[in-house]
C-alpha cells in the first residue's frame, strides 16, 4: 500500500485506527470473528436443520365411523417426527359408504362387509405402498349398533365379524371393530375438538409446551341420528359419577361430565314423536304439527316400531298410517317437550341425567350442524333469531319448500323443521342453554384441518399419539438453537458491513 495512504486514514471517520497496523489487525479480529460466527452459524443451522426436520415423511391412520345412518371412512395424515404434538393430524380423505349403517344390515351381515369395500379401495391408493402395513385402520360403532345389540345380540356380532373380515382383506394394520359405549362416543368427540383447537398444550413463544392461559376447553355436542352426546369440563363436582370421565392429558388431569342419550338422536327421536302423536290421536291418520303443511306421506307400523326405543305396539304391523304435516311450530315443540317427559321413565332412566351448569364454549356438530347449516344458523345467532328462523320455517307449505329447494332430497327437506325444533328443544329443555349461554355455541362441522367428531380422538387414543405426561421439550431445544443460529448469522452480517466498509476505505486511500 502507498505511504501517502496511511496519512490519510487518521483524516477519515474512522479516526481512532492510527495507522496501518492498527487497522489491519481491527480488519483481522473482524475478519476472524465473521469466519468464527459463519462456522457456528452454519454448525448450529445444520444441527437445527436435523433437530426440527427430523427424519422426512407422513404416517398415515384410518377410521371408519359406523353410525346408525351411514358409514364414513376418515383419512388422516401426519409428519412422522411430531408425532406427539397437538393440532398436527390434517384429515386427507373421507369416503361416504354406500347404503344404511351396517346395523340396516342385521338380515345380511356378509352385506355389511361389502358395504365398506369402496372406501377401503380408494383410501388405500392414497397410503404409499410401502406404509401400508403400518397403517392402522379401526372401525368404531355407535348407537345403531347399541340399539341392534340390545335386540339381537347374535346379529350385532356378526355384523361385527363380517366387517372386521374385509378389513383385515386389505394389506392394513388392522386394530379391531367394535361399538364404542356413549361415554367413549362423547369423550372421544371432546378430545378431538380441543386438540384440534390446540386447548390441551400449546407451544410458548420460547418454544416451550405450556398450558393455555386460561386452561378452559370447549365443550362438545353431537347430535346423531340414534343417540346423542354432551361432554364438558364443568366447574362444579360431579355428582352422578356414572358421567364422568378423568384424563391425564399432556401432564395435565381433566374431570368432564360426558352423556350419551340413547333413543335421543334426531331419527329416534323422530321415532319417539310420531309414535307419541299416534297414542294420543289414537287413528291411523296422523295429524304432524312438525311437518309442513301439504306434506303427506304413508308407513308402515312395522318401520315405526321396529326400534328398541318404543315400546311395542299391539296390531297388524302391516298396517299403514298416514302423516299429513300441519305446519306448528307451537304444538310441535309442546310435543316434543312430551317425549322429554319421563315419568313412564323411571329414575334409573338415562334420559333423567342432566348436566352440570353450563360453562365455557360449546362446539355443536354432527346432524346440529347439518340442520343448522340448512337452515342458516351457524353464524352464532342470538337464540331469538335461531327461534323466529325455524318458526318460520315450518310455516311455508310444502309446495313452496319445493319451490325453494328443488335439489334437496324430500325425505330431508320434509324433516328440517321437526330436526330444527327437536334441537332447540333439546338444548333448551335439557341442556339449559339459555337467551345468555347461546351465544356460547358454536355450531361448526370442522375445526383445523378436519371433521369433527369422535374418530380422529379415537385414532389418537388407540395409536397413543395423545401422551399423559408432557412431551418432551424438543421444540423448545430446536427454538433455542434456532434463534442461537439467527444471532451468530446476524452477527456475521453485522461484521461483513463492517469489514466492507473497512476495506472500502482502504481502498479509497
Ligand atoms: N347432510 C346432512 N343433512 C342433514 N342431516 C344429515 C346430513 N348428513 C347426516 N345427517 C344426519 O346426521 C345424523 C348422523 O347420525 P349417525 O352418525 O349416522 O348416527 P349415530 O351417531 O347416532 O350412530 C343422522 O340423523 C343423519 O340423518
Ligand atoms: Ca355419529
Amino acid at each position: 500500500m502507498p505511504q501517502s495512504s496511511s496519512g490519510s486514514i487518521e483524516s477519515t471517520a474512522l479516526g481512532n485506527m492510527k495507522d496501518n497496523g492498527k487497522g489491519r489487525a481491527a480488519l483481522g479480529i473482524i475478519l476472524a470473528l465473521l469466519i468464527g460466527s459463519a462456522i457456528i452459524a452454519l454448525v448450529l443451522s445444520i444441527v437445527n436443520w436435523t433437530s426440527i426436520a427430523g427424519p422426512p415423511g407422513f404416517k398415515y391412520g384410518m377410521v371408519f365411523d359406523a353410525g346408525s345412518s351411514h358409514t364414513s371412512l376418515f383419512v388422516y395424515t401426519w409428519p412422522a417426527d411430531k408425532e406427539n404434538d397437538t393440532g398436527i393430524v390434517n384429515q386427507i380423505d373421507v369416503c361416504e359408504a354406500p347404503g344404511g349403517g351396517i346395523s340396516s344390515y342385521a338380515n345380511d351381515p356378509p352385506a355389511a362387509g361389502a358395504s365398506l369395500r369402496s372406501c377401503l379401495d380408494k383410501a388405500i391408493k392414497l397410503i404409499p405402498e410401502k406404509q401400508q402395513k403400518e397403517t392402522p385402520i379401526l372401525l368404531g360403532a355407535t348407537a345403531g349398533m347399541r340399539l341392534l345389540r340390545l335386540q339381537d345380540m347374535v346379529a350385532a356380532d356378526k355384523v361385527l365379524d363380517e366387517v372386521s373380515k374385509t378389513m383385515k382383506e386389505y394389506p392394513l394394520n388392522f386394530r379391531g371393530a367394535r361399538i364404542l359405549t356413549g361415554n367413549e362416543e362423547g369423550s372421544l368427540g371432546w378430545i378431538t375438538v380441543n386438540y384440534l383447537l390446540k386447548s390441551f398444550v400449546t407451544c410458548s413463544f420460547a418454544g416451550k409446551w405450556v398450558h393455555p392461559s386460561q386452561g378452559e376447553t370447549y365443550g362438545a355436542m353431537d347430535l346423531g341420528g340414534a343417540s346423542t352426546q354432551m361432554t364438558f369440563s364443568p366447574k362444579v363436582a360431579i355428582t352422578n359419577k356414572s358421567t364422568e370421565a378423568v384424563f391425564k392429558l399432556y401432564g395435565y388431569n381433566y374431570t368432564v361430565f360426558t352423556h350419551s342419550y340413547l333413543c335421543y338422536g334426531k331419527d329416534q327421536a323422530l321415532k319417539l314423536l310420531l309414535a307419541k302423536l299416534r297414542e294420543t290421536q289414537k287413528s291411523s291418520n296422523i295429524d304432524h304439527p312438525c311437518y309442513p303443511t301439504g306434506y303427506t306421506t304413508n308407513i308402515t307400523l312395522s318401520s315405526l316400531y321396529n326400534s328398541p326405543c318404543l315400546n311395542t305396539t299391539s296390531g297388524d304391523l302391516t298396517a299403514q298410517i298416514t302423516i299429513k304435516g300441519t305446519g306448528d311450530p307451537t304444538v310441535c315443540q309442546n310435543t316434543i317437550q312430551e317425549i322429554f317427559n319421563f315419568a313412564a321413565c323411571g329414575t334409573d332412566c338415562e334420559f333423567n341425567v342432566y348436566p352440570p351448569p353450563l360453562t365455557g364454549d360449546f362446539y355443536a356438530f354432527s346432524a346440529f350442524y347439518y340442520i343448522f347449516d340448512f337452515l342458516n344458523l351457524t353464524n352464532r345467532e342470538s337464540m331469538s333469531t335461531v327461534r323466529r328462523t325455524i318458526d318460520n320455517f315450518c310455516l311455508q307449505d310444502w309446495n313452496r319448500l319445493k319451490q325453494r329447494f328443488p335439489t334437496e332430497k324430500e325425505d330431508r327437506l320434509s324433516a328440517y323443521c321437526a330436526a330444527g325444533i327437536y334441537i332447540i328443544t333439546l338444548l333448551e329443555n335439557k341442556y339449559k342453554f339459555n337467551s345468555e349461554t347461546w351465544s356460547n355455541i358454536i355450531f361448526a362441522k370442522q375445526a383445523g384441518n378436519a371433521d369433527i367428531g369422535w374418530t380422529l380422538g379415537y385414532m389418537l387414543n388407540l395409536t397413543n399419539m395423545i401422551p399423559s405426561e408432557a412431551p418432551l421439550e424438543y421444540i423448545g431445544r430446536s427454538r433455542s438453537l434456532w434463534a442461537a443460529s439467527l444471532f451468530f448469522i446476524v452477527l456475521s452480517l453485522v461484521a461483513a458491513i463492517i469489514l466492507a466498509l473497512l476495506y472500502l476505505c482502504f481502498q479509497r486511500e
